[in-house]
């Protein structure tokens, strides 16, 4: 309810607030004037509600611990607004979560959220597009809602998700491509010139993660975020981007893969920890799995 409240207020945001803020974040990267006023609505809204005792966002080196008084049994792990860098040309961008829950009496502290993914008690987006949608699962399936401007309310528009078993669209920043390994690069190459007769997919990339999970949860097929030799880690980062819709994709019947092992068994070390990523459909993910195991082998 406190996520779709703000993402109201973000959508309305949006028509004024465009540009730099002059500031860059804890990971370097320039922060918009919106990244820093969607923490903020973000971290007041959470700490208000009376409910949570961990926040970690992207925007923001440490962790906020919640004064006692104020104190609830959640931790939120959030990427308050994704796709910074399309906000001035209009393109859909997002907000991402993740939610873990601390034992009942527990005094909080930080190892609550450096858990693997699969101990998320929820997790999901707010996309900011054509359209405001909200996208959420508690752990027993995914359910879609769509923003009616003239109610405020966030109405239930696709309800129960499960994204197609194979899809015919793959989604990788192929800018990158000089830099993959060698499991990576086939997989592409696959995509592109199928050698089984099947025809060639479509490539379809927007760079706002939100907007690339979105599609692919909905259309089926593979979003790529592999290491590079500049990025060992790979670019996402694993609690409040790579979590979060790993988990959806698990809940709507796909699966998500680091190139090692299953995304939600990572367990994070520190709070901006990155990792690669591959998730979508069922299918699309076994044969990324398939070629990082034949390599595997051959070392
Ligand atoms: O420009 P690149 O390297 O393809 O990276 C795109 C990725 O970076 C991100 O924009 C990072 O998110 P932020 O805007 O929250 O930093 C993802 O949304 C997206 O998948
Ligand atoms: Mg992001
Ligand atoms: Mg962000």
């Amino acid at each position: 309810m406190v996520y779709s409240v703000n993402c109201v207020l973000l959508q309305a945001g949006l028509a004024k607030i465009i540009g730099l803020a002059g500031e860059t974040n804890v990971q370097g990267e320039e922060q918009k004037k919106l990244d820093v006023l969607s923490n903020e609505v973000f971290i007041k809204a959470l700490v208000s509600s009376g409910r949570t005792c961990i926040l970690v966002s992207e925007e923001d080196e440490e962790a906020t611990f919640v004064e006692p008084s104020k104190r609830g049994k959640y931790c939120v792990v959030f990427d308050p607004l994704d796709g910074s860098s399309n906000i001035d040309c209009g393109v859909s961008i997002g907000t991402i979560f993740g939610i873990y829950m601390i034992k009942d009496g527990g005094e909080p502290s930080i190892e609550d959220v450096l858990q693997p993914g699969k101990n998320m008690v929820a997790a999901g987006y707010c996309m900011y597009g054509s359209s405001c949608t909200f996208v959420l699962s508690a752990g027993r399936g995914v359910n879609g809602f769509t923003l009616d401007p003239s109610l405020g309310e966030f109405i239930l528009t696709h309800p129960d998700i499960k994204i197609p078993k194979k899809g015919k669209i793959y989604s990788v920043n192929e800018g990158n491509a000089k830099n993959w390994d060698g499991p990576t690069a086939k997989y592409v190459e696959k995509c592109k010139f199928p050698k089984d007769g099947s025809s060639p997919k479509s490539l379809r990339y927007i760079g706002s993660m939100v907007a690339d999970v979105h599609r692919t949860l909905l259309y089926g097929g593979i979003f790529l975020y592999p290491a590079d030799k500049k990025s060992p880690n790979g670019k996402l980062r694993v609690l409040y981007e790579v979590f979060p819709m790993s988990f959806l994709m698990e809940q709507a019947g796909g699966q998500a893969f680091t190139g090692k092992q299953r995304a939600l068994d990572l367990v994070p070390k520190n709070i901006h920890e990155r990792s690669p990523i591959f998730l979508g459909s069922y299918d699309d993910v076994e044969e990324i799995k398939a070629l990082y195991a034949a390599e595997e082998k051959k070392q």
